[in-house]
């Protein structure tokens, strides 16, 4: 027998023919087949990698925005600052990881770029959804998920609810009016765009923070939120011009000049416009 240290004698335990292992319970035999390169270029696994730890990390945002939406609904406040607070850095652990794929020149990339056929992040529908949930919506961006019937009524149900900041919007107009009977109706299915009703409330909680310390730190939250939203499409934007300059995307869109477009969305806008106010 080797003489190399045996973590048995410290009580690991080292047999699982019936019991649950780590890897029985992460699911990983079905995990780690799930890498198909359609080329044999070497920064192929990193691009799929990358995109499936995003998507990972993408599907734990959601399950987060969900609970943050419920928290809201039925008043537990604590629970939903710190679920936003998990959500930034979800984001912020996203955007780190646009490090690796820098290392990735454009050389290596055209070597299986074709390989990808019209695929693109385009039609990532839980990007898609984060964005509809939180209250970017557009209807056209579900043309994509047609094919796919599961995925579009997942779609098509959030846009028939109250989007998250719709929800916060509601809370901000209870808290402050103690009735929602003056809250706009919520925009279902159109981006959110500013409501000078909804920027009145902001700035009285702006101008008043002792007052309305928690709808303050509520407001300060979702900035946060979207501000490491768009540090994450400012670092897509960046790497796609660094790795395929002003070519076409694989989606079909004019690529950069689309990315640059979607910079300037803005998921609160009553929030970043109340600055300006104060
Ligand atoms: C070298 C790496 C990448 C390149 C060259 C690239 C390129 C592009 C381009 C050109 C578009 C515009 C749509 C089109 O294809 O016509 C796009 C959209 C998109 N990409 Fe990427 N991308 C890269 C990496 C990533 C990664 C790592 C993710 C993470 C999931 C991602 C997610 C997305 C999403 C969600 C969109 C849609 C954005 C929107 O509609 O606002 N991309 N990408
Ligand atoms: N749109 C990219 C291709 C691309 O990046 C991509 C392709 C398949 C799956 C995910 C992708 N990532 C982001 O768009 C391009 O035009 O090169």
């Amino acid at each position: 027998m080797s003489s190399a240290y045996n973590p048995s004698e410290d009580g690991a335990q080292m047999g699982f023919a019936k019991a649950m292992s780590y890897g029985d319970y992460l699911g990983l035999e079905g995990l780690l087949a799930q890498q198909h390169p359609q080329s044999t270029a070497h920064d192929e696994m990193l691009f799929i990698i990358q995109h499936q730890t995003s998507e990972l990390w993408m599907k734990q945002v959601l399950h987060e925005l969900g609970a943050a939406r419920i928290a809201l609904k039925t008043g537990d406040t604590p629970q939903m600052f710190k679920i936003l607070a998990r959500v930034s850095r979800i984001f912020e652990q996203l955007n780190n990881a646009w490090d690796v794929l820098r290392t990735m020149t454009p050389a290596d990339y055209t070597t299986f770029r074709e390989a990808l056929g019209p695929s693109s992040g385009f039609q990532s529908y839980q990007y898609r959804m984060i964005e509809f949930t939180l209250g970017n919506r557009n209807p056209h961006m579900m043309q994509p998920h047609a094919h796919v019937p599961e995925v579009h009524s997942l779609l098509e149900a959030e846009l028939a609810r109250p989007s998250f900041y719709d929800e916060v919007v509601a809370h901000l107009f209870q808290t402050l009016d103690g009735h929602t009977d003056n809250m706009p109706a919520p925009q279902l299915d159109s981006p959110h765009a500013a409501q000078p009703e909804v920027q009145a409330r902001w700035k009285q909680v702006y101008q008043d923070t002792t007052t309305h310390w928690a709808l303050y730190e509520l407001g300060e939250k979702l900035m946060d939120m979207e501000d490491y939203f768009r540090r994450w499409r400012f670092n897509h934007v960046t790497t796609v011009e660094r790795v395929i300059g002003f070519k076409r995307g694989t989606g079909g869109t004019s690529g950069v000049q689309y990315l640059k477009r979607m910079l300037s969305v803005e998921l609160f806008p009553e929030l970043w416009n109340v600055r300006g106010e104060l």
